[in-house]
């Protein structure tokens, strides 16, 4: 069938559509043959152990790797051959911090703003619409090296949404932090899903960052195991709550999906 690349069909084409995507490094199959889509406007969280697969799934969907099995599409547009298309629709908080310490948060924002075509003005108007009410509006002048841990990780979550991407992808964005902090991100990222309509992939391994209103896609040694709403996923494997479901599906002890005491 020719594929349907009129404005009506790019508008209602999921914000990242995965078709068949392996990946190999070597011998080890580190993706074997995904495939998940991720509705406009909503949270889907990439639900996996340590070694799932989520990082090489990131690094396809970012161009970091080409894509040499399957297809992706962000917005309806293909990776492959329309990147430029696809890309300008994504904003990206990777695992690894990427802020310049040395400079001020305005300037590591504003950067990245100019990078996407933005003007200064559009730019300190976009990080009080985003930052309105929050104590780091305060904080835009001092250098990123005085934040904490959980402040630099919301700083780069503001400079996932500068330029109005569709889809933002985090990989797994409260690794190391504590609880508080954990608990803020979630919840400015998943306030942030609802005002913007944007859509949200959240990379997690940990079990608490599900509410029962995302959808989930289970990976797990390469492979979806499991995708939908919450509660129809609980309800397919006849399990009591989300982490009897995932334990079903993967066979795992519930200890690996749950966060490390941190205080
Ligand atoms: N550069 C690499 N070279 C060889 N093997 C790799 C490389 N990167 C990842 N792998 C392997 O590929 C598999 C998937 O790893 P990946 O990092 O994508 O998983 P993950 O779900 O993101 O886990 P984590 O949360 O630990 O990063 C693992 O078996 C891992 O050891």
């Amino acid at each position: 069938m020719t594929p349907d690349f009129s404005a009506e069909a790019l508008a209602a084409a999921p914000a990242l559509a995965v078709r068949g995507v392996s990946h190999s490094y070597g011998d080890r199959k580190a993706l074997d043959s995904v495939s998940f889509t991720v509705p406009q406007g909503s949270f889907t969280a990439l639900l996996g152990p340590n070694g799932a697969g989520k990082s090489t799934l990131f690094s396809l969907v970012t161009r970091l790797f080409n894509v040499r099995d399957g297809e992706i599409r962000i917005l309806g547009r293909r990776l492959n051959e329309e990147p430029g298309e696809a890309l300008r629709r994504l904003g990206v908080v990777f695992q690894a911090r990427t802020l310049d310490l040395d400079l001020s948060i305005r300037q590591n924002l504003n950067y990245h703003a100019a990078l996407h075509g933005m003007t200064g003005t559009e730019a300190s108007r976009r990080i009080a619409e985003i930052l309105e009410g929050s104590d780091l509006m305060d904080r835009l002048g001092e250098k990123a090296r005085s934040l904490s841990g959980g402040q630099l990780r919301r700083i780069e979550i503001v400079r996932a949404f500068m330029h109005r991407p569709r889809l933002i992808l985090l990989d797994e964005p409260t690794v190391g932090l504590d609880i508080r902090s954990r608990a803020e991100i979630v919840s400015e990222v998943r306030r942030l899903v609802k005002e913007e309509g944007v859509s949200v992939l959240w990379a997690t391994h940990l079990i608490d960052e599900i509410d029962e209103t995302d959808r989930i896609v289970v990976l797990h040694h390469g492979k979806v195991l499991a995708e939908g709403n919450v509660p129809d996923i609980v309800a397919a494997e006849s399990a009591g709550s989300i982490r009897d479901a995932f334990t079903r599906l993967t066979g795992l002890a519930k200890s690996t999906v749950e966060p490390e005491m941190a205080s």
